[in-house]
């Protein structure tokens, strides 16, 4: 059943909420084995193209193929090779970490050790905790921990890390790259850039419901996007200039002033947030100039 070519191949993906207009022909693949980032502001309709490759979502047009499957046809022997992160937590129950996983884990044909699980959601001190008396944080991986414990050949982690606090973010980190490893298919979604350039060999810019940009992680925007910036001060005024040789400007500064200083001097790499900060501004610029025509 599995594609041959993509664990997930989205084409002219649509989405209508009765007048409102979330996806309006969105297409991206994703090939096995590979992490890739939907990225895009609040609204942007990141969620709900996750949740109609889940199979929770009907879509209104367009194909999606997730596992060689049509999600809104997948039954359960196809939902077992997916794991699920929603966005919103729905655990709260009145069972202990290990009652529910060791529960979940019934559900699947190979499932994951539970113990193994435990540690590495870093809850080992809370295994014997009720599910409802765990802060947010630790609600948070007890999602994540439900999501791989059956195994999954394709994981959908929708903005997994918020509340986490920073020593948890890269344990997690820790554990979605050894998942990688493992050859794990996985489609993430998260507004911390960091995570997304640190997790993803390919991300998809979304915004206003289309794809603005999809590519490598360290490609995307272009390489223009990525031209180092020299910053510094001369002549009492504060310069700045993009170049790829920034250490070739940086020996032109210092010798015609002597060999002295140079005040307030910096340069800057722009990261994959100064990148999408940059591809967002400029499609919410092109949709407004649409809607002024
Ligand atoms: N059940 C719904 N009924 C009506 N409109 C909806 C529904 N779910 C989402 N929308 C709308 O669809 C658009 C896309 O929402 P979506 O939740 O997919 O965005 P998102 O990119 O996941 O945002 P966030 O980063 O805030 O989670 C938004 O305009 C939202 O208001």
């Amino acid at each position: 059943m599995t594609s041959p070519e993509h664990a997930v191949s989205v084409r002219d993906l649509r989405k209508s909420y009765g007048s409102v207009d979330a996806l309006h022909g969105v297409s991206f693949d994703i090939a096995h084995g590979e992490t890739f980032a939907l990225l895009g502001p609040n609204g942007a309709g990141k969620s709900t193209t996750i949740e109609i490759l889940e199979g929770y979502r009907d879509r209104s047009g367009g194909t999606a193929e997730v596992l060689g499957v049509d999600p809104g046809t997948g039954g359960t022997a196809w939902k077992a090779r997916l794991g699920i992160v929603l966005q919103s937590t729905g655990e709260s129950g009145s069972a202990t970490v290990r009652e529910q996983l060791t529960h979940f884990a019934g559900f699947y044909p190979n499932p994951r050790n539970v113990d193994e699980v435990i540690d590495a959601v870093g809850l080992r001190e809370k295994e014997k905790t009720l599910i409802r008396k765990l802060s947010g944080g630790q609600r948070r991986r007890v999602d994540v921990a439900l999501g791989i414990i059956g195994n999954p050949e394709l994981l959908f982690l929708d903005e997994p890390t918020t509340g986490f606090d920073p020593e948890a973010r890269r344990q997690f980190w820790q554990l979605i790259l050894g998942l990688k490893e493992e050859g794990t298919t996985i489609l993430l979604t998260t507004h911390y850039l960091d995570e997304a350039a640190r997790l993803s060999d390919r991300a998809g810019v979304i915004a206003g419901g289309a794809l603005v940009e999809v590519g490598a992680i360290d490609e995307i925007g272009g390489i223009e996007a990525r031209t180092p910036i020299v910053r510094w001060r001369e002549d009492d005024r504060l310069h700045e200039r993009r170049t790829t040789e920034p250490g070739r400007l940086v020996a032109e500064i210092v010798a015609r002033n002597d060999g002295a200083e140079v005040p307030d001097l910096e340069i800057v790499r722009p990261s994959l947030e100064d990148v999408y900060l940059d591809l967002v501004d400029r499609a919410s610029t092109a949709t407004t100039e649409e809607v002024a025509r």
